[in-house]
């Protein structure tokens, strides 16, 4: 049976941050704190724990099962818990699904089997690791296109062919070639009306905004109402005010996205959530590190100047 419409992602989809103790355990108030924050604004429509942003795959099995159910709890189970399913190879996934599904994930966000980074894949084996995955769990699962410049990514047959399959209900895009962006987006959408598309170029998301139902990002995390209007402003195809909203960002896209590389942006998405009062600190997991000195400091007032200080809240411009 297709996945197909079953979940609506059409909105603003934050991948949450895990947020650890000063010791570095699981800090599952912290969690409730910034789930039921993030559930409370409209046009989020889901939750992606366990990804890059949740530093997913340094958690113990036990402990990516707790961020699962403490994440649904801190909705009461209103906002869909979707998980990263990110193990190489394809029977363990399947696994991984089984135990997200059995914590309470709706959904899971498929990763490419990591190996796949370095060497490539042999033809029909992403196909085949989304049916496998999906037949053995039954998780519907979200298409993930790494970008152009990994092996990882796949070529438009490929993504054709997943999209396709009836376990696999919307696409995470993060293809960062706009060519095949402009040329591909619309032949997956046609082939395919019902698969929800997202975008996750945090770094750079105004180009994205106009072709997409919403957007999956670790961004969603610090900024939801100004990205809830952004997405809003994409579906009306309101360039000036998307553009408006875009320029507001900017800083807080310079201070956490535009670092050296998008691994520090999960320690600056934790600085920004200190500054909007829901984190007491930045705890990260190796092999992140903390971001160098004053770094806290420009985020802090980045986010001020966008007007997005948890004393202050955001007020959009019309
Ligand atoms: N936004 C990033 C990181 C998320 O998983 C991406 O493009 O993949």
């Amino acid at each position: 049976m297709s996945t197909k419409n079953k979940i609506d992602l059409r909105g603003l989809v934050p991948a949450p941050v895990t947020p650890f103790t000063r010791d570095g355990a699981i800090d599952h108030a912290a969690i409730l704190r910034l789930g039921s924050w993030l559930g409370s604004f409209k046009g989020v429509k889901g939750l992606v724990v366990l990804g890059h942003a949740g530093e997913g795959t340094f958690l113990t099995a036990d402990e990516q099962a707790s961020v699962i159910e403490s994440f649904v709890k801190s909705t009461d189970g209103r906002v869909p818990v979707i998980a990263g399913i990110t193990l190489e190879g394809t029977g363990v996934a399947a696994q991984e699904a089984k135990r997200a599904m059995k914590a309470g994930a709706k959904a899971g966000l498929l990763y490419p089997s990591h190996g796949w980074l370095r060497f490539g894949y042999q033809k029909g084996a992403p196909q085949d690791r989304y049916k496998a995955v999906y037949e053995e769990s039954g998780l519907p699962l979200i298409l993930f296109q790494y970008p152009d410049v990994t092996k990882a990514t796949y070529n438009l047959d490929t993504l054709m062919e997943i999209a396709a399959q009836p376990g696999v209900f919307a696409m995470k895009n993060g293809v960062r070639n706009m060519r095949r962006w402009d040329t591909e987006i619309p032949v997956i959408r046609k082939a395919n009306p019902d698969l929800q598309v997202l975008t996750c170029h945090d770094e750079y998301l105004l180009h994205t905004m106009f072709d997409v139902d919403g957007a999956l990002v670790g961004y969603g995390n610090i900024a939801p109402e100004l990205l809830i209007a952004l997405i809003e402003a994409g579906k009306a195809q309101d360039y000036v005010k998307a553009r408006a909203l875009h320029d507001r960002l900017l800083p807080v896209t310079k201070a956490v996205y535009h670092r050296g590389s998008h691994m520090e942006g999960t320690v600056a998405l934790k600085h920004a959530l200190v500054t909007r009062g829901i984190l007491d600190h930045a705890t990260v997991r190796t092999p992140l590190l903390p971001l160098q000195p004053g770094a806290d400091v420009e985020i802090a007032e980045a986010m001020k100047s966008a007007g997005l200080v948890s004393d202050k809240p955001a007020a959009i411009a019309a």
